[in-house]
């Protein structure tokens, strides 16, 4: 039965964020992932985990800036000294949260400019991670985002973060397979499970196509979640949708995973 953990960062909006911690507990959650910790001290964030018998189990690296339209720096060329400051700080956090995957954002390529050196760019500066974070063993993890939602991303096709993992060519470094991109992107799911077989270390799930609860729209999840089963998928599911009303009424899905 898959391990689901709710994403703090699109359920639970409805409370401040340090309050979806004890809601995401009395809903039947024990892990949590969320986007980014860095407003807040790890202290904080490792008291209100403890408090509410919680692992968390995913965060990424920071997303530079966001106004300006950065989703991430480490593929950008020029910008090494950034994505190092990034994934220094985001071991610290993962090590004082023990929390074994971190998320690594690659960032948006724009139009006209030279994919190559930004495919390298961010191949270097995963290696990077994936040497610092290997002795903690924890694991890196590359995701793919479709142009629905990030255009001009790094990758937007499964295959394109496959092919930079085995480039990268570090035990330590996997897939996240967000359903709900691959599906934008991809499709074919039950196919493209077993081709990233033993690639992905951590999952996503939203409807498609918006991205609500997985009880609705184009994807069937109990196929999915049955796929994770028979490949033995030992990983986490996280819940990365937005709720179509209030968080809790949307969880009926969840009754029979608790
Ligand atoms: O947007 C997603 O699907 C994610 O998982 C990232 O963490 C942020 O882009
Ligand atoms: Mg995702």
């Amino acid at each position: 039965m898959p391990k689901f953990a709710a994403n703090l960062s699109m359920m639970f909006t409805e409370l401040p964020f340090l309050d979806r911690f004890e809601a995401a507990a009395k809903a039947g959650f024990k892990y949590v992932e969320y986007l980014f910790p860095y407003d807040y001290p790890k202290e904080q964030l490792k008291v209100k985990l403890q408090q509410n018998g919680l692992q968390q189990v995913l965060f990424n690296t920071a997303p530079g800036n966001v106004q300006a339209g950065e989703w991430g720096v480490s593929a950008i060329p020029g910008r090494e000294a950034d994505s190092q400051r990034d994934i220094d700080l985001a071991l610290e956090y993962a090590l004082a949260l023990n929390c074994p995957n971190v998320h690594i954002m690659s960032g948006v390529v724009p139009p006209g400019e030279n994919y190559a050196k930004y495919k390298q760019t961010f191949i270097d500066n995963v290696r990077y991670a994936a040497d610092k974070f290997k002795p903690h063993g924890i694991k890196i993890l590359l995701e793919a985002l479709s142009p629905q939602v990030k255009p001009n991303y790094l990758t937007a096709s499964q295959f394109q973060t496959l092919e930079l993992v085995d480039l990268i060519d570090r035990d330590n470094v996997f897939v996240q397979l967000d359903y709900f991109h691959a599906q934008n992107v991809d499709g074919n799911l039950s196919r493209l499970t077993d081709a990233l077989k033993g690639k992905f270390a951590h999952v996503q799930i939203a409807s498609v196509p918006d991205r609500h609860e997985p009880d609705e729209g184009e994807i069937n999840y109990q196929h999915i979640f049955a796929k994770l089963d028979e490949i033995g998928y030992d990983g986490w599911v996280g819940c990365e949708y937005n709720p179509r009303g209030n968080t809790e009424d949307g969880l009926k899905w969840f009754e029979q995973y608790k």
